[in-house]
């Protein structure tokens, strides 16, 4: 079989731009109810979509070394529920003016269903027709009232009474999508305004369709690098400021060194010694900083291929979304949360794309459905906590995606 030379320009899509590209391939996966993401790496340009053409797996583990290519999208509660996997069909890339179509896994190409899509996507833009691009007849379901203060005043005499040492309450908010919505637009103006963030959209048939900016990465492989981060401690971003001259309070310093804590204890039950760790140091996420501490590990020099699967087991879900000690906080948000988090605080990302896998936690996201769209947000909450002040916080990750909805119609 001759070898194709994917990484050419494509030709027949020069004439498009790539929003009309991105635009039809997604009405297309709608049209023929294929589970699709979309995703831009921090610090990268080069937008990805994968499209499966087979439904997406539901899956109990995620064994990282043994997954085809494709892409994870797994819920808060993924110990009880089941996690997605959309093995990866055909991947779109789009690089400034750039655009390739590709197999997903290059080895096992099946070269005639990859041509067989990049003409009916032609065919698609050439129509010219307006179509959903989400699932749009799914109704949210009815959100479950609560009030965030007196909730995080619950946390905080459960705290002082020794129950656990801090825990992450999460709110969620509807909204009415504006008129003349549009996706991709917002989808672009994410991913300019927040160049470090991973900016991701899924779609999964049987699950609905969700749109996120998060700053937080749960695992990552890159090559013989495994990392992962301790992320906490919110505050507004100032432009006056210089960024490393940012003062934190003990409150928050505690709040950020309780995740670093956790993940070095994961190291210590693994009994892994070898990991390089930097920082604390102030991170920006959109309109908001935050304290980052990263680990590193040499998988290969300590002989340890499975360690992002282990590894993944064993962090999520963090204290930087659940709590302290972890099992005491869950009981204690699923009494008195009363919030289904669904996918909000699970984790997605591309698996074995590239030889990377790269897994983020879902933060700064929304549900998208009929004309609404549902948004989530959390706050740690210690015994320093001031009630106004953690609801203060979530209107302010809510605000990551709502500053840019605002602008995208
Ligand atoms: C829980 C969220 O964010 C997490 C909690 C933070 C905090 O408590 O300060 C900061 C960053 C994230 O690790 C969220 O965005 O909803």
């Amino acid at each position: 079989m001759e070898k194709k030379n994917w990484s050419v320009l494509e030709p027949d899509l020069k004439l498009f731009s790539k929003e009309q590209i991105l635009g039809s391939a997604l009405a297309l996966a709608q049209e023929e109810q294929l589970p699709v993401a979309v995703w831009r790496k921090p610090n990268k340009t080069e937008i990805n979509l994968l499209i499966s053409f087979s439904e997406a797996l539901q899956v109990d583990r995620y064994e990282l070394q043994e997954l085809k290519n494709g892409f994870a999208f797994a819920p808060f509660n993924f110990n009880q529920e089941k996690g997605f996997f959309i093995n990866g069909d055909v991947l779109l890339s789009f690089d400034f003016d750039e655009v390739v179509i590709k197999p997903v896994n290059e080895a096992s190409a099946n070269t005639l269903q990859v041509d067989s899509f990049k003409k009916k996507l032609i065919d698609r833009i050439e129509s010219d027709e307006e179509s959903p691009l989400f699932n749009q007849s799914k109704n949210l379901a009815k959100p479950k009232s609560s009030d965030y203060e007196t909730l995080v005043e619950k946390c905080v005499e459960a705290i002082r009474d020794g129950f656990f040492e801090k825990v992450v309450p999460a709110r969620s908010t509807d909204i009415d999508l504006p008129a003349g919505f549009d996706l991709i637009k917002l989808y672009s103006n994410l991913c300019a305004a927040y160049p470090n963030a991973f900016i991701s959209f899924v779609s999964i048939p049987e699950l609905g369709s969700w749109l996120g900016a998060t700053p937080e990465i749960l695992i990552e492989k890159e090559f013989n690098t495994f990392r992962t981060h301790a992320l906490a401690a919110t505050q507004r971003f100032n432009p006056e400021n210089d960024l490393s001259e940012t003062a934190w309070t003990q409150k928050e310093i505690e709040e950020q060194a309780m995740v670093s804590r956790y993940i070095i204890n994961c190291f210590k039950k693994i009994r892994l010694r070898e990991y390089v760790e930097k920082g604390p140091e102030t991170i920006k996420a959109g309109n908001l900083l935050h304290l980052k501490t990263s680990f590193e590990v040499d998988v290969v020099a300590t002989n340890f291929p499975e360690l992002p699967t282990v590894m993944l087991e064993l962090l999520h879900p963090t204290s930087a979304v659940a709590g302290m000690p972890k099992e005491q906080a869950l009981s204690f948000l699923k009494l008195e949360e009363q919030l289904d988090r669904s996918f909000y605080a699970g984790f997605l990302g591309p698996v074995n794309i590239e030889e990377q896998t790269s897994l983020y936690v879902n933060l700064r996201c929304m549900e998208l459905a009929k004309d609404k769209a549902r948004l989530f947000a959390g706050a740690g909450v210690t015994a320093h906590s001031n009630p106004k002040k953690e609801f203060a916080e979530t209107e302010m990750k809510f605000n990551t995606l709502l500053n840019i909805l605002n602008q995208a119609h």
